[in-house]
Order: structure tokens, then C-alpha cells, then sequence
């Protein structure tokens, strides 16, 4: 036994007996308790050199399909976590509950060391089998921790520091652990923290994907936080019977165990009904509105989201509008745009509420996150969907020709115009839709006038001496942030508050929930009448990748690949080149590895040989010619792999 070993067990031996008197004040203690258990419990040696057991690939297979739901939800959050800790040698892990690893993702500088210890997919890292370890004792002690260096039972695992975090279920049992592995030195405190983000994150979208068929409450005591991370839900079901609580509803509401509130109705908690809150969201187009808890009398802000429709059901929902009629819930041109995604299934429905309203919407998102496409289907969804849709780009009209564009001339009325003058967009959309895109590029002098025809409801067109009346929905769009603009006198705020009555959020591609379902939809349109598939290791490779262009620039993708495809499925070896360039690093993926020799260009080749270099003149050490080069260690591992530059062994950090 060497020295290190010799005082590793030796220390276990005396913390476990000293633990063990009461009175020690190391009762209580997590890590000695787990040291205790291993000692007596699972009669383990510190110093057991035993490599972790492997289970096979069809019992990991079914483990995974098993935890399918928290899995979806949870690879997206791991990717974010990873992204959040890349360059600082972490790995992400998800296990199930017997201690089963089910997924990994790496940074590359400590994947290496990880499958030296046994951190890989399929390991059992249950404390049962691997002493304390920060996964197997979150599993046992069912609450987040950190397990340090040595604080490790077993001798071989003493170089980690691990920060796990447990995933409940809506009645506290814990689904799967959350853990973020690395070789720090330090005991990472703020490791946790964002460990605890990633899984309050999959807990609630797992809490509102599991409930998606039953009423849905989500509130907070401020209202800009509905909708946020920390709001609680409540999931009623439609006698207003409560089912169940998030976490974070619970802790709002002071609840200690979800048996306190779980089959009571919501008039016992808040001075609501069901029929009464609906009203109230639907009349403030789902925007929050204060409710007050009966027992404390605390004040929270909340909305109600509706059963999603059972596919196939023609009318599931009872509410009435207004007018009497009860909202269609049948598959719309909205309901296509999205294939399971909670942001857009919310989008959809509170824009469903507002169709036949007089409630302007205004969508926001990135560049070629399908905001037009939205607008068309909000049109087309709606009883004006027979009349006509006419979209305005203000950022791309010159500022001198938005007036007649929009507001239309009758002849003559300056020199060059049309002798028969022209009906003005505004004036073609009468009836039906007007879309004006890139509503915060309009310049000021016609923001004045277009406020005034929202006003009024009528347009005068250049040189015409009288009004039109006018019946338009309108839906505008915006990539930039209208407030500021505001703050920067570049935007009217009455004309902001005139459009601002629904707003729609789009989230970018790489937000998505339902990108595969997307992915896979757009493969089918693009395809035509020819049958391309698409590998899940390609799509592995997608949900890894910054998608700068959004829904377009994937789209694109597809139809290059679909022109350049060697066969009809498509796999990793279809992507053209040049795709890895983008920012974001492609955690633990081996379908990512560079090129070969043959595949690089004789550009490629240039800079590969030029990479070596720099890492020979800097010792391979990373940080250092990361910091001389002026670019993230992760845009530099990005950049070796790209080019297939791997000495690993030289490599130091
Ligand atoms: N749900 C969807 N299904 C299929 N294709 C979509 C979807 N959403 C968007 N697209 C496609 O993505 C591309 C970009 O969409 P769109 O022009 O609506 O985005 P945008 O947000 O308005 O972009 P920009 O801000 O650049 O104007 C289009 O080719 C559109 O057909």
C-alpha cells in the first residue's frame, strides 16, 4: 500500500469511529454518514481498486427509455450547464436511480481522466458499489451536495469533485441525479448552485410537460417572474381539484409536504375559481393577474393555461369567448408549427385565445426564428384567413418610400407617381392581416402617422382628400429591443403600448424542446416526393450546434445536404464543410472528430499546420495559447478538433 493509501484509509477508519460516539459533532455530517455506511453497511475497503461495473448496452438502452420524459428535457439542460462550465474541465452526468449512468458530456480535457475512473455511460455509480461519491450519496441522501477530493471513500476516486443534485417527481421521489464532475482543486460552491438551476429547470418543464392535458397555474409574488425559473405551477384538473405542485409552488405557498395541498380545490387556496381566473387571463390576453392566497392573504400574480387538446379530439375545451362561441380547438396552421415545444405550445394557445380579438400581437425572437411564418399562421388560423395578408419589411424601404408604400397615393400626387395612383399596403390588408416586420427600424416621422390610423381606424392616402375606413389585424415583429429604443427616443412609446397587446416570444432553434420533431418535418418538406432519413447521430450533432440563422439556416442545411447526400439517410459524414465552424463547442460527441488528411483543403492543411506549431512553441499548453491567440480554450479545442489536431498526451491545461 503506498503512503497516500495507507493515510487515506487511515483517516476514513478514524473519522468513521470517531462519527460513531455521540457527542462527536460529526453527526449529521453527510460525508461521514456516508462514510459510516460504507464501512459498516457495505463492508467496502478505501482502498478497493475494483473498476466500476459496466452494465451492457441493451439493459442501458432500456434504462434510458425508462427515463425517457426527464431525459428529453434533461440533455438540453446538460448541454446548457456544460455550456455555462465549458473550458473549466467538467463533465455533466445524468443517472437513474439505481446509479446508472445514463448520459455524459465531456470537456475534453477531462474525459480523458474520467474513463480512467470509470465516469462513462452505463457505469454504476452507486455508493453501494462506489463509496461516497457525489451521485451515488445525493441518491442516498436525497438533497444536493458536493463531494470533494478526499472527502471520496474510495482511495481511487480522490481526484474528482463532484456537485449532484437529485430531480424529483411532483411528489418529492427522486427520478434521476444531475452531477457535474471535474479535477478542481477547489470545492466548487457556485458548481452547485448552477447544478441546482439545471435541475429546478428539467423538474418544471418536466412538471409541465407531464400535466400538458390538465389546467395549469403558473404564478409568482412579482409579476415579471411568471414564466420564469422560479414561479411555481399547480396543475388542476377541471373541477379545479388540485393534482399536483412544482417544488417552487410549494415553497411559495410555505407548504411542507405536497399531501397538505394535493386533492384540495383551488378555492381553498386562492380567492379564485377556475371559470374566474381563466376569464381573467383570457381578458388580460395572458398577461398575470393578482390573486391572493386565502389562508396568509399573500398577493401573487398568476396565469392559467388550459388543457392541451388530446390530438384527434375535436372539442376539448368548454371556455366561451365573448361572443358566445366556444373556442375551435381544432389543428390550426399554428398548431403546425410546433411539435411538443412548452414555449411555442404556450405561444400558440394564448395566441389561439386572441384570434377572433381585437388584441395586436407582437412577436419577438432572433433572425429566422419563422416570425413571419408565425404571423401567416395566425392569420391563416383566424375567420379572416379568406382575406388577404400583406406583409411590410419597414427596415427595408427606403425611408422616402414607406409613406406611399404603406399609406398609398392617389395620381399625381407628387412627381412620379403612378397616374393611377397606388392603394397603400395598410389599405390592401383591409379585411385581413397587416404584418409590418421590423416594426423598431420605422422611422419617426411615420410612426406618428401609423399611430394615428391605429387610432382612428382609418387612412387617409397621399393626396386624397378623404378617409377610408379600415378593418385590419394587425401583427408586427421585431427583432431588437423596443424599449430601449424607446429609452433612446427611436421609438414612440404611445405607438409601442397601440401594438403591444400580445406578446410572443419565439425561441431560438437552439432553445427548443421540439427540434427534432422540427428538424425532422423540414427534412420532409425539403425532401419533396423523395424518402430522406436523418441518423440520431446527426441529430446529436445538431443539438449541440449555436444555430446563429435559427429555422432558416437549418433549413438550408437540409437542402444542401439533401442535394449532396451520398445515400437517403443522412448521417454526420453528409455535412458539408466548414459546418463546425460555428461557436458553440460539441460536447462529448464522437461523431465531431476532424477531418482526415484527405478530406482537409490545402487551406485546412495550412492551418493545421500552423496550430501545431503555436501549441509546439507553447508546450501544448491550452491557456497559454488560448490567451496569446485571443480566443477561448473552447474555441481552440474547437478549432484542434475541427483539424484533427489531438496530442493528448502533450496537452496541459
Ligand atoms: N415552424 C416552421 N416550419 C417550417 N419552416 C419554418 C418554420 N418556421 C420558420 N420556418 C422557415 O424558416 C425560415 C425563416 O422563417 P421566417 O422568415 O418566418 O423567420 P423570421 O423570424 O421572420 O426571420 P427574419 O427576422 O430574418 O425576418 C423560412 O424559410 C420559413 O419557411
Amino acid at each position: 500500500m503506498t503512503v497516500l493509501a495507507a493515510s487515506h484509509v487511515k483517516h476514513v477508519r478514524s473519522v468513521v469511529q470517531r462519527g460513531m460516539q455521540p457527542g462527536s459533532g460529526l453527526a449529521g455530517d453527510p460525508i461521514v454518514n456516508s462514510w459510516i455506511r460504507c464501512l459498516n453497511e457495505y463492508s467496502l475497503d478505501p482502498d478497493n481498486c475494483d473498476e466500476p461495473v459496466i452494465i451492457g448496452h441493451v439493459e442501458l438502452q432500456e434504462r434510458q427509455a425508462r427515463l425517457a420524459d426527464v431525459q428529453e428535457v434533461a440533455k438540453i439542460e446538460m448541454a446548457n450547464l456544460y455550456q455555462q462550465l465549458a473550458g473549466s474541465g467538467y463533465a455533466i452526468m445524468l443517472m437513474d436511480c439505481d446509479g446508472v449512468l445514463l448520459n455524459y458530456f465531456g470537456d475534453p480535457s477531462f474525459t480523458h481522466a474520467a474513463s480512467k475512473t470509470g465516469l462513462m455511460q452505463g457505469a454504476v455509480w452507486s455508493e453501494r458499489l462506489q463509496g461516497t461519491n457525489g451521485m451515488g450519496t445525493c441518491l442516498v441522501e436525497k438533497k444536493p451536495i458536493i463531494v470533494h477530493q478526499n472527502e471520496h471513500y474510495l482511495l481511487r476516486n480522490i481526484g474528482i469533485s463532484c456537485a449532484a443534485a437529485p430531480i424529483c417527481n411532483h411528489r418529492g421521489d427522486v427520478l434521476a441525479v444531475l452531477d457535474a464532475s471535474g479535477e478542481s482543486r477547489l470545492a466548487q460552491q457556485h458548481t452547485l448552485a448552477l447544478v441546482n438551476m439545471s435541475v429546478q429547470m428539467i423538474e418544471n418543464r418536466v412538471f409541465l410537460q407531464q400535466f400538458h392535458r390538465e389546467y395549469i397555474v403558473r404564478f409568482h409574488n412579482r409579476p415579471e417572474f411568471v414564466g420564469t425559473l422560479s414561479e411555481g405551477a399547480i396543475a388542476f384538473d377541471s373541477a379545479g381539484t388540485i393534482l399536483a405542485a412544482t417544488r417552487c409552488a410549494q415553497f411559495q405557498l410555505g407548504v411542507r409536504s405536497p399531501a397538505e395541498i394535493y386533492g384540495r380545490n383551488i378555492t381553498e387556496l386562492f380567492n379564485v375559481s377556475l371559470p374566474g381566473l381563466l376569464d381573467s387571463s383570457l381578458k388580460k390576453a395572458f398577461h398575470p393577474t393578482p390573486i391572493f392566497e386565502v389562508r396568509s392573504g399573500a398577493r401573487y400574480f398568476a396565469v392559467i393555461y388550459p388543457p392541451e387538446p388530446t390530438p384527434g379530439a375535436s372539442r376539448l375545451l368548454t371556455v366561451k369567448h365573448d361572443s358566445g362561441k366556444p373556442a375551435s380547438t381544432q389543428r390550426s396552421a399554428l398548431d403546425e408549427l410546433h411539435f411538443g415545444d412548452l414555449t411555442m405550445l404556450n405561444n400558440v394557445q394564448a395566441t389561439k385565445r386572441v384570434l377572433e380579438r381585437d388584441v395586436a400581437i407582437i412577436l419577438c425572437g432572433e433572425t429566422g426564428t419563422g416570425k413571419e411564418m408565425y404571423a401567416k399562421a395566425t392569420h391563416l388560423s383566424g375567420s379572416r384567413s379568406q382575406q388577404p395578408f400583406v406583409a411590410i419589411n419597414c427596415a427595408s424601404i427606403p425611408e422616402s418610400l414607406i409613406e406611399s408604400e404603406l399609406f398609398g397615393y392617389k395620381s399625381g400626387a407628387f412627381t412620379g407617381a403612378s397616374k393611377d395612383g397606388q392603394r397603400g399596403k395598410i389599405f390592401q390588408a383591409n379585411g385581413g392581416t397587416l404584418f409590418l416586420d421590423e416594426i423598431g427600424d420605422m422611422p419617426m416621422s411615420l410612426q406618428a402617422r401609423l399611430l394615428r390610423v391605429l387610432e382612428e381606424r382609418e387612412v387617409t392616402p397621399l393626396g386624397a382628400d378623404k378617409p377610408v375606413k379600415l378593418d385590419i389585424r394587425l401583427i408586427s415583429a421585431t427583432h431588437c429591443d423596443l424599449q430601449e429604443k424607446i429609452a433612446q427616443n427611436l421609438f414612440r412609446e404611445d405607438l409601442y403600448y397601440r401594438l403591444l397587446g400580445l406578446t410572443v416570444t419565439l425561441p431560438a432553434l437552439r432553445e427548443r424542446t421540439d427540434r427534432h420533431g422540427l428538424i425532422k418535418h423540414l427534412l420532409l418538406k425539403e425532401a419533396g416526393d423523395e424518402v430522406v432519413e436523418i441518423d440520431d447521430a446527426l441529430l446529436a450533432v445538431f443539438d449541440h450546434h449555436r444555430w446563429p440563422g435559427n429555422i432558416r439556416q437549418m433549413r438550408h442545411l437540409l437542402r444542401t445536404m439533401i442535394a449532396l447526400r451520398e445515400g437517403d439517410l443522412l448521417t454526420a459524414c453528409d455535412l458539408p464543410n466548414g459546418f463546425y465552424t460555428g461557436p458553440l463547442p460539441t460536447a462529448g460527441c464522437g461523431d465531431c472528430a476532424g477531418a482526415s488528411e484527405e478530406a482537409r483543403n490545402p487551406l485546412e492543411n495550412a492551418e493545421r499546420d500552423a496550430l501545431i506549431q503555436e501549441l509546439e512553441q507553447h508546450n501544448w499548453n491550452i491557456t497559454t495559447l488560448a490567451k496569446q491567440l485571443k480566443m477561448s480554450r473552447n474555441t481552440l479545442y474547437r478549432k484542434m478538433r475541427r483539424l484533427d489536431v489531438k496530442d493528448l498526451d502533450k496537452i496541459s491545461l
